[in-house]
């Protein structure tokens, strides 16, 4: 398989613009390709304004800063990178025939020996790997949000996934610095997100019941259970529509009622009020994405 020397990061939203960082950080040459001009833009300038935060808290030197901005190019071009790549990390929209496309196109464009991974929540290896001509190169490499900052990393094999490929994606994590975790089996969820979502569906279940406020319950994750948030502020810090697709999905494959999307989270997405990223969700925030206090959903 070859050594890594050169990742190509898949989207440059929430997940890929501060996986990209955090490959450049670790010292690989490392492309971010979007469709979207608007999102390579935003997503150099959170970098930028990250790092700058980081340098002046003394987190990260400045020569360090500027080699690893060196090492990271931001484009609309696919060609061109996905020729160097040895590994590809792909964090596209969370939807299966983007992602099939990628893959397909993917698995033309990168050399025989690149690996090709996803950061999906949702979608295990076996969805996608028969998109390509490589199914034993292609894993779920999935990191968390913020991605420059949490230290787990979940890779799961799938039934086609080479030992090879595991070990050469766990020793890549380990160089990115973070901590990996093997999935012997793929799962929907994984591990993580299986219990954070039972959590999170209680929470829902209790707020649509009518027995406590999202404050409330926010309150007493944190208070009570030691949580670091609320599972209201996580799904504004993640996305409220990742959820509401991931139980989208689930629902088209199981055609159980039971993995619908709630009721209120279908309604905020279908408002656009998706978390922080649009300033709106369960709650509000200001321009400096500071949650506006007394604004949670049942009091607007
Ligand atoms: N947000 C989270 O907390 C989180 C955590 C772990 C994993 N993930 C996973 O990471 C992936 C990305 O999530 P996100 O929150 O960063 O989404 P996002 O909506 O913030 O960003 C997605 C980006 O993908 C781009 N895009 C869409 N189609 C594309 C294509 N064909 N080619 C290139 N770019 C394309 C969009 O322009 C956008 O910039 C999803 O698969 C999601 O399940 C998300």
């Amino acid at each position: 398989m070859g050594t890594i020397d050169r990742i190509l990061v898949i989207g440059a939203g929430t997940m890929g613009a501060q996986i990209g960082m955090v490959c450049a950080l670790a010292g690989f040459e490392t492309a971010v390709y979007d469709l979207a001009e608007t999102a390579l833009d935003r997503a150099r300038t959170e970098l930028e304004e990250r790092t700058a935060h980081a340098v002046g808290k003394g987190r990260l030197g400045e020569a360090e800063r500027d080699a690893a901005f060196a090492r990271l190019s931001f484009g609309t071009d696919l060609i061109g990178p996905a020729a160097k790549a040895d590994f590809v990390i792909e964090a596209a929209v969370e939807q299966l025939d983007v992602k099939r496309k990628l893959f397909a196109e993917l698995d033309r464009l990168t050399p025989p020996h690149a690996i090709l991974a996803t950061n999906s929540s949702g979608f295990v290896p076996s969805r996608i790997a028969d998109a390509t001509g490589r199914p034993d190169q292609v894993c779920n490499l999935h990191f968390f949000n913020p991605a420059m900052v949490m230290r787990c990393v979940e890779i799961v094999r799938g039934p086609q996934t080479s030992d090879e490929t595991v070990r050469a994606t766990v020793a890549l994590a380990e160089r990115l610095g973070k901590q990996p975790v093997v999935l012997d089996k793929e799962i929907p969820g994984f591990v993580a997100n299986r219990i954070l979502n039972a959590v999170r569906d209680e929470a829902i279940r209790l707020l649509e019941g009518q027995i406590a406020s999202v404050e409330a319950i926010d309150t007493v994750c944190r208070t009570a259970l030691g949580y670091p948030m609320g599972p209201f502020e996580l799904m504004d810090l993640t996305g409220i529509d990742i959820g509401y697709h991931t139980k989208k999905a689930r629902y088209d494959e199981s055609g159980d009622p039971r993995d619908l999307p709630s009721r209120s989270v279908t309604e905020l997405v279908g408002r656009g009020e998706l978390g922080r990223k649009t300033g709106k969700g369960w709650y509000a925030y200001d321009r400096h994405g500071n949650k506006i206090e007394g604004t949670s959903w049942t009091s607007r």
